[in-house]
């Protein structure tokens, strides 16, 4: 199987480098030209939740070539860049699969309009990652890979099955669901309560357990979306809330990807995350105050330039 891995950040280089370590046929499809030489050079540096390292080569070209053929395309961009993707996506051919994995929401809405619901497919992700460099990735926290369409009823695809066979292979915790959309919910609760805090705070994702003060904000923010979740079909129960908080722990030690952003002075998913919490409150009549003064309050950070750090060397 072919498979392509568009975005050579955090998740990508990941998920690339467990798939190349077994074997797979990937290649990773970086934004910048100097990304992609410096992998085909150097090789991809993959450090294990364990602490073991190693070196994958990896196959490497730079987006301004377009995407090369394949059976499967893991979208790991940010879902501020897969506008840009769009006009290539709708080019690729009928056989061709879809899995986008980005974090929040509007990613299903923005693919709908381009392909038919058959090629594209869902994932949501749990596992903590972080890209050290441009050719080195470190796997901060453990979780599962959840991959499937977004609404059920639509048929079990072969190529999809395999793509899950292959990354179960490739010793990933990943897991073929019938419906995604309800596991987006609850995604987007978690990295509602999670990302922002943890961005405003400069904190990894486990020191928000370790304050009563923070645990109580999340609480309530929780409770804010909830609200909303359940005017649009999804009614949170109180293991809902656990999951989250397992999350936290499992990933203790990972930089949210929105921290990560913060630091690298890069637009942050903010509005596809507590923006879409927002924006679906009003539509309703809900109130959301506390995820208001979040959205607020993450994008002036990023305006002013605050919590920038050096950054990473690409
Ligand atoms: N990091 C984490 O632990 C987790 C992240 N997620 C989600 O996964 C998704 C990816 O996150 P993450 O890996 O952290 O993000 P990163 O910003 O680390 O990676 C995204 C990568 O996509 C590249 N990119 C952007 N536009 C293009 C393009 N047009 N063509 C090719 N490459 C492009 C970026 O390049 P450049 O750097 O040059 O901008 C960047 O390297 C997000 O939705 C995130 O919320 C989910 C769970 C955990
Ligand atoms: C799972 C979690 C919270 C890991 O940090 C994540 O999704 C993110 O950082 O965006």
């Amino acid at each position: 199987m072919q498979i392509v891995v568009v975005g050579g950040g955090s998740v990508g280089l990941l998920y690339a480098a467990r798939l190349a370590r077994s074997g797979q046929a990937v290649t990773v499809v970086t934004r910048s030209s100097l990304q992609s030489n410096q992998l085909m050079q150097n090789g991809l540096s993959y450090q294990r939740l364990d602490g073991e390292k190693s070196v994958v080569s990896i196959f490497a070209q730079s987006i301004e070539y377009g995407l090369p053929h394949a059976d499967v395309y893991l979208l790991s961009v940010k879902q501020t860049d897969l506008p840009e993707l769009l006009p290539m996506l709708q080019k690729l051919p009928a056989s061709a699969r879809i899995v986008a994995l980005q974090n929040g929401m509007g990613h299903q809405e923005l693919l709908a309009q381009i392909l038919p619901e058959r090629q594209c497919f869902f994932a949501i992700n749990t596992e903590g990652a972080r890209r050290l460099s441009a050719t080195e990735v470190m796997h901060t926290g453990s979780g599962l890979l959840r991959i499937g369409p977004w609404e059920s009823g639509i048929e079990m695809d072969p190529l999809i099955q395999s793509f899950v066979a292959v990354l179960v292979g490739s010793g990933v915790n990943a897991r073929l669901e019938e419906s995604i959309k309800p596991y987006a919910w609850r995604k987007l609760m978690a990295n509602a309560l999670i990302n922002p805090l943890t961005a405003l705070f400069d904190i990894p994702n486990g020191a928000l357990l370790e304050n009563p003060q923070t645990l109580q904000l999340m609480r309530e923010l929780y409770l804010e979306a909830s609200a909303v979740a359940s005017v649009n079909g999804q009614e949170m129960k109180e293991s809902d809330w656990q999951e989250i908080v397992n999350i936290c722990r499992n990933t203790s030690r990972n930089l949210s990807s929105m921290l990560q952003d913060v630091r690298r002075q890069k637009r942050t998913e903010v509005e596809a995350i507590n923006g879409y919490l927002v924006k679906r409150g009003k539509a309703a009549g809900i109130p959301t105050p506390m995820h208001e003064v979040l959205l607020r309050l993450i994008l002036l950070k990023t305006d002013m330039g605050i919590g920038k750090e050096g950054g990473d060397s690409k």
